[in-house]
């Protein structure tokens, strides 16, 4: 079995559990619930830097990223640096994150968050959005056609955008249809976790213009945006290349100053 089927059977248990623990009711009752979401996708076509910065603590590629920074420390650093939005990883057993981490994010800047998640269940939506979220990612890879649309019309009647992750084409064909507002292709195979910036390159052409186009993964130069951007993107999803620095938001800040230069 890949690493991607035994995450996804992990968080099969993990959602199940949960929805006894914590009703919907209790989570469609908040205040952050009620609270108006913000448009990453929006951020992203007036922006010029397009930085999405993560807060990742560890990987199952990497143990060991980050385990000192605070995330609303690093959150505050991300907004001061002018990123466009910030990605919160909510998987604790194999990234180490919670749901607590975007709560905390939330409280502590305005920018448009997404809750990055291995979603498979319309529960895992209303608890996004009970946290803070702006943004829900869709991964391609794990979900059906069928679900795609469920969980994206869903996503979108809550006012949250959607970003669906695709890695090569066949994900790609899959999944195209008007309830997503951001296309996302993964450099990264999640399967083998090999990286390659080629994946983005090849991909943007078969990506309607409709979609706003993110690159996600293995960026870590600023040569790579300048890359990417004659293909059409928008959005550059970079985690660990800020994370694995002992301040985050200042490696972030030095990396957008030298793109708009
Ligand atoms: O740390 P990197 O290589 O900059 O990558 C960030 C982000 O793209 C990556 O964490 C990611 C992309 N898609 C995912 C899906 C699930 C978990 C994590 C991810």
């Amino acid at each position: 079995m890949n690493i991607l089927d035994k995450i996804v059977l992990d968080k099969r248990k993990e959602v199940d559990l949960k929805k006894f623990i914590i009703p919907v009711s209790q989570l469609e009752a908040s205040v952050i619930f009620q609270r108006p979401t913000v448009s990453l996708a929006n951020a992203l076509r007036n922006s010029n830097s397009g930085i999405i910065a993560e807060h990742k603590r560890r990987s199952p590629s990497k143990s060991v990223i980050n385990q000192k920074n605070s995330v609303a420390d690093v959150a505050v650093g991300y907004e001061k640096a002018g990123a466009c939005g910030m990605s919160v990883l909510t998987d604790g057993k194999y990234f180490g994150g919670s749901l607590d981490d975007l709560l905390l994010a939330r409280a502590s800047v305005q920018m448009p968050l997404l809750r990055k998640e291995f979603i498979i269940d319309e529960y895992q939506l209303l608890e996004a959005k009970a946290h803070g979220a702006d943004v829900i990612l869709l991964i391609a890879a794990i979900l059906t056609r069928a679900e795609i649309k469920t969980l994206s019309e869903l996503a979108k009647q809550l006012h949250l955008d959607v970003l669906l992750e695709v890695h090569d084409e066949e994900e790609l064909h899959k999944s195209i249809m008007p309830s997503l507002d951001m296309l996302g292709v993964n450099n990264r195979n999640l399967k083998t976790f090999e990286v390659s910036l080629d994946t983005s390159k090849t991909l943007s052409k078969l990506i309607p213009d409709d979609f706003v186009k993110v690159s996600e993964s293995g960026i870590s130069s600023t040569e790579a945006i300048q890359e990417l951007k004659p293909y059409g993107y928008k959005g550059f999803l970079i985690g660990e290349n800020f994370m694995k620095t002992d301040n985050p938001g200042l490696s972030a800040l030095q990396f957008i100053k030298s793109i708009k230069q």
